[in-house]
């Protein structure tokens, strides 16, 4: 009977063992791999890499606890045996970086003060800068003058290069016929000669004696006050800023009034300009009254005990009545400070004898006492000179020969007649 039992002890052993192996074999042993960066079930929020997605995330439960219509129950999930958790390698300590230094509060630059070319002389050293108007001076009515025979042809055309140099009909005249008379007169004609009597002749029409200083320096211990007018464009903005430079030049102190708010920019240019010379400027909102800006300009001159006040003015030439209104108003306000010195009308050479039907309307509406002639670098016709002298009866104090800050000359009708010409 034992003997019997042995197989059947076996068997049931096999089977056992058997049913061992089977029962380890399909236990999972595939542990969770945390879901691939980027992947869907990586994205989804509140699930933890490497954990199980639980079924209510796929599909939510209904609110009774039911698995919704039409889909299958969940079936219940054998228990998983967590994965073997490899501790993570320490992340390296984060190097540290140096904070950034704190931005250091840049020390406001002060403008560099610039020291202007002296006055005295610039004519000279621009002389260069005449040399289309030398063209027809020099080269050309010398040219004419040395002629062996002067006849009425070759006076005729010396008359027509002086009036095509903008000298003007009348001073154009009257000058021949001196030239005429006097080379009649001296018999033999060197090439010397007729230089220096056409040099005397167009001095002469400069009308050398005429006062061309500037009105500056104190004045009963107040500044003394220098309107700038003119049309736009002509370098009235340039010229104050390079006036000023001429003023300090000469050991002035100046104070600048940006009375031009009409344009924006023009305040600003001329702050430009007198930082450049370690001069104030006192200027007023966009479109604001001029006469306001011109008065405060003068207060402030007054205070910071300057010598000389520089006001540039818009001076808009729409019609005579509102150009007289406004520089009448800016005068009358500046007069309860004191004086107005000076008044410079501003005329751009370029524009020839055109220019001067504008320029006798300030002179109508303005006591001008001064011209400053610009953009003489850039004519051929320097006879402009003459012309707006005699024209206006006002005499030419300063020129512009060019757009450099010290481009600006005193006039002296020697020396200019002898840029006209030429070197000896
Ligand atoms: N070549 C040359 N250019 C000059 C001279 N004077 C002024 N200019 C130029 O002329 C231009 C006009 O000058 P501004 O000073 O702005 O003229 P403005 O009369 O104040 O003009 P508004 O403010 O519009 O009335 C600028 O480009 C200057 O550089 C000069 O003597 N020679």
């Amino acid at each position: 009977m034992k003997d019997a039992l042995v197989p059947v002890i076996v068997i049931v052993a096999l089977l056992l063992v058997a049913g061992l192996t089977v029962f380890l074999v399909r236990r999972p042993r595939r542990a969770v791999l945390p879901p691939e960066a980027g992947t869907k079930e990586a994205e989804r929020p509140g699930i933890e890499r490497g954990e199980q997605i639980p079924p209510s995330v796929i599909a939510p439960p209904k609110p009774d606890g039911k698995t919704p219509v039409g889909e299958k129950p969940a079936p219940e999930k054998p228990a998983v045996e967590k994965p073997a958790v490899v501790p993570a390698p320490a992340p390296a300590p984060p190097v540290e970086k140096a904070p950034p230094a704190p931005p250091v509060p840049a020390e406001p630059v002060a403008p560099e003060i610039e020291q202007p070319e002296p006055t005295a002389g610039r004519l000279v050293r621009l002389r260069a800068r005449l040399a289309r108007s030398q063209n027809v001076f020099g080269k050309g009515l010398l040219g004419l003058l040395s002629r062996d025979h002067l006849d009425d042809d070759a006076w005729d055309e010396v008359e027509e290069s002086l009036i095509s140099a903008d000298v003007g009909v009348q001073a154009t005249t009257e000058i021949v016929a001196k030239l005429r008379e006097r080379t009649r007169v001296l018999g033999t004609r060197t090439a010397t000669d007729l230089r220096g009597l056409l040099a005397e002749e167009l001095t002469e029409a400069l009308d050398p004696k005429l006062d061309r200083s500037l009105h500056t320096g104190v004045v009963e211990g107040k500044p003394s006050v220098i309107l700038v007018v003119g049309v736009n464009g002509a370098g009235k903005t340039t010229s104050c800023g390079k006036i000023a430079r001429v003023l300090v030049a000469d050991g002035h102190t100046v104070v600048l009034g940006a009375a031009d708010t009409f344009r924006a920019a023009a305040a600003d240019q001329l702050a430009t300009w007198a930082s450049r010379v370690g001069a104030q400027v006192v200027r007023g909102p966009e479109g604001g009254d001029p006469a306001a800006v011109a008065f405060d300009a003068v207060k402030k001159g007054i205070d910071a005990g300057v010598d000389t006040v520089l006001i540039d003015t818009a001076g808009r030439l729409q019609n005579k009545v509102g150009l007289m209104d406004e520089l009448g108003k800016i005068k009358r306000v500046v007069e309860k400070h004191g004086p107005v010195s000076e008044t410079l009308l501003v005329l751009d050479a370029t524009a020839g004898q055109n220019g001067l039907s504008q320029a006798r309307v300030f002179t109508e509406v303005a006591d001008v006492t001064g011209v400053v002639l610009t953009k003489l670098d850039g004519t051929a016709k320097g006879g402009i000179v003459i012309a707006v002298q005699r024209a206006l009866g006002i005499p030419v104090k300063l020129v512009g020969l060019g757009e450099g800050p010290d481009d600006l000359a005193p006039f002296d009708p020697q020396q200019f007649v002898s840029a006209l010409l030429g070197d000896e």
